[in-house]
């Protein structure tokens, strides 16, 4: 039996929400992560430095004992967002960076930003100080459509805020198209792009082929098979732009299986498993750990966890749990549509 070990892996963005569903889902990262930036969408955002405060001490209380995790926080940006306390919220050390969504781009984002002129001021600030903008990189208007709203929020919002600001240090989270590659690799400086696990094995076809697959829509939606093959390559490259963000963003099961699904796909529980197997068929193996624990730390200025997670290869698939428990009602975990042969070690 092959085993592999690498530093214990960071994940660069993810989704805990908050009462009986965080009590759930966080000790499915805890398991595996070291480190997770925490994204602020709950419903009323985590938008100040007390809110942020308030929310760690939140998921702390629902770290297993004896697990280390350190959750990173961050600040739901929005248009009355006041630049002092995000300063503060940077300085003190509570926030790591904050986050943009365009209003209406994705779950819980119609508190987000409308007009970047109103956030330029905050926007600023962050460039003066070194704070990480992280940014769903999608426009919203419904004349776009959905499978090329990355590319125009690239070529019309990105990239013109880039010129506009060349100091502030971006993160395009979850990148889905070789359009999104493409523009992270091009850059030079004050760039870098988060890939999640889903994204590097499914395209559109899981959702739409065969019959509608709520549990893999997520956003930005899943592309073209071609698009999926620019992901893996970069994710593999060893390119210190790319590294892990899963993204596992849980809903329970009511609201994905409707007439008017939530986004999101909850891969927090086989996250580690999946990239070996995507690693592996890469034929790439000595670059997960640039990937999933060497990159991400690099880019935010924190140094590489000390501890060792250890992957299995078994010579049969793994089984992985359908779904989970939570108290707000059961979540289904990711399934690759493929076989996994591999399993982190206890
Ligand atoms: N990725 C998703 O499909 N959903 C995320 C929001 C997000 O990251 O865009 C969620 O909060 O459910
Ligand atoms: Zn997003
Ligand atoms: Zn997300």
């Amino acid at each position: 039996m092959k085993t592999i070990e690498i530093p214990r892996p960071d994940d660069w963005h993810l989704h805990l929400r908050d009462g009986a569903m965080m009590e759930a889902v966080t000790p499915e990262s805890a398991r595996h992560f070291a480190r997770a930036i925490i994204m602020p969408n709950l419903v009323p955002p985590v938008v100040t430095r007390a809110d942020a405060e308030a929310y760690r001490e939140r998921i702390i209380a629902c770290v297993p004992e004896g697990a280390d995790f350190t959750p990173l926080m961050t600040l739901y940006l929005t248009e009355s967002t006041d630049p002092s306390d995000v300063a503060d919220a940077f300085t003190s050390g509570v926030a790591r960076a904050v986050k943009l969504y365009p209003a209406g781009a994705t779950t819980n984002s119609h508190s987000g930003v409308r007009d970047l002129d109103k956030v330029m001021g905050v926007l600023e600030t962050m460039a003066e100080i070194g704070m990480t903008l992280c940014i769903h990189g999608e426009v919203t208007s419904s004349d776009v459509d959905i499978f090329d709203r990355e590319k125009v929020f690239i070529d019309t919002v990105l990239d013109p805020l880039r010129r506009r600001l060349p100091e502030l240090h971006i993160t395009m989270e979850h990148i889905t198209t070789k359009d999104g590659v493409d523009y992270v690799a091009g850059a030079e400086t004050n760039l870098a792009a988060s890939i999640t696990t889903h994204h590097l094995m499914i395209n559109r076809n899981a959702i739409l082929a065969g019959g509608i697959r709520p549990h893999y829509y997520c956003l930005p939606v899943a592309k073209r098979e071609l698009h999926r093959l620019a992901l893996r390559k970069a994710a593999t490259s060893g390119d210190a732009r790319f590294f892990l963000g899963t993204d596992s963003a849980p809903h329970v099961d009511p609201m994905k299986e409707c007439g008017c699904g939530c986004a999101g796909i909850f891969t927090a529980t086989n996250t580690m498993a999946c990239l070996a197997q995507v690693f592996e068929e890469e034929n790439a193996l000595d670059t997960l750990a640039a990937f999933t624990s060497v990159n991400g730390s690099a880019w935010y200025g924190l140094p590489v966890n000390e501890t060792k997670l250890t992957l299995v290869r078994h010579d049969e698939p793994v089984e992985f749990p359908e779904r989970i428990q939570t108290g707000a009602g059961t979540v289904t975990v990711f399934d690759p549509m493929t076989p996994v042969y591999w399993s982190v070690e206890d």
